[in-house]
């Protein structure tokens, strides 16, 4: 597996107030990976530190195989603010885009800004929110870079905008760009990532191929127990019990054969939400998984 993103005990303060803790992660290449995790996890840290905006306090990043530039033709960044100049119209921004970037795709920009319907002479500072969103990615997409770096781009956007901005994601992503992208909106991530990292407090809860996560992670209810007696290989994500039953996520890559069980699937948003819940800090790890 090639790596897009190492980070290696990362840590970014600011002042005496720490963003991101001795973080640890792979993130591999060739994929649209989802970066998730709670309000104030370093998620936006850990992307800024990524592009170079940021050097951090102490540990180490290396992005496709090198130190963080800021302006690295190689790594395409689209900030949660999605920073435009106001004073600039759209074709003026493609210009500059042009000029600065010497792999720049002209007809990908072009392209695009006709595909989300941007009209060239608007001002950018006259652009909604999503609009704004729309001109940032495509500014970064036709850098052509090898990572584009997105911090919750599609959070400004309507349902239909939404769709069209992960579909151009996708037919990005379908180019062999690598693509990481936080987002609070799982059921987006679930349509285009194909990797899931969930991110609470610094440190990666879980990590993985999208397919793997939901074909390994179950819902289990049934008669109040200790779900030790589960066996080994399982480790128990979440649990809640009340005086009659028992309801656990359960990661096993073997099938849970107790009939007394009622076994169910999790989507993506479920298994977030069991690793982002207070209880997945313990989620305990039966005999055999250690
Ligand atoms: N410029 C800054 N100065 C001081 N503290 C900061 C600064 N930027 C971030 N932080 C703090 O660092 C922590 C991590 O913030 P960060 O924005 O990376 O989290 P996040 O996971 O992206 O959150 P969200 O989902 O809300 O965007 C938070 O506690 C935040 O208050």
């Amino acid at each position: 597996m090639t790596s897009a993103l190492i980070a290696t005990g990362l840590t970014k303060k600011y002042g005496r107030r720490t963003a991101l803790a001795d973080c640890t992660l792979d993130i591999p290449a060739g994929h649209v990976v989802g970066l998730v995790g709670p309000n104030g996890a370093g998620k936006s840290t850990l992307l800024l530190l990524a592009c170079g905006l940021l050097d951090p306090t102490a540990g180490r990043i290396d992005v496709l195989g090198e130190r963080p530039v800021s302006g690295s033709p190689r790594v395409g960044f689209v900030a949660q603010d999605t920073p435009v100049y106001a004073g600039l119209t759209v074709a003026e921004h493609l210009r500059m885009g042009a000029h600065l970037n010497p792999s720049w795709d002209a007809a990908l920009a072009e392209q695009r800004i006709a595909q989300v319907g941007l009209d060239p002479a608007q001002k950018a500072g006259k652009l909604s929110g999503g609009q704004r969103a729309q001109l940032a990615l495509t500014i970064a997409a036709a850098k052509r870079p090898e990572l584009l770096l997105l911090d919750e781009p599609v959070a400004a956007l309507d349902p239909l905008a939404r769709r069209t901005f992960l579909q151009g994601l996708m037919e990005l992503a379908a180019t062999g760009m690598s693509i990481v992208m936080s987002s609070h909106l799982v059921a987006d991530l679930e349509r285009v990532c194909d990797h899931l990292i969930v991110l609470v407090a610094s440190k990666v809860r879980v990590a993985g191929d999208v397919d793997d996560l939901l074909a390994s992670h179950h819902r289990l209810a049934g008669p109040r127990r200790d779900p030790a007696g589960l066996g080994a290989g399982r480790t128990v994500v979440e649990e809640s019990h009340t005086a009659k039953q028992s309801t656990l996520v359960v990661r096993s890559t073997a099938p849970i054969d107790d009939p007394s069980w009622q076994v169910d699937r999790l989507d993506l948003e479920d298994i977030v939400l069991a690793y982002m819940s207070g209880a997945a800090g313990s989620g305990r790890v039966l005999e055999g998984q250690r």
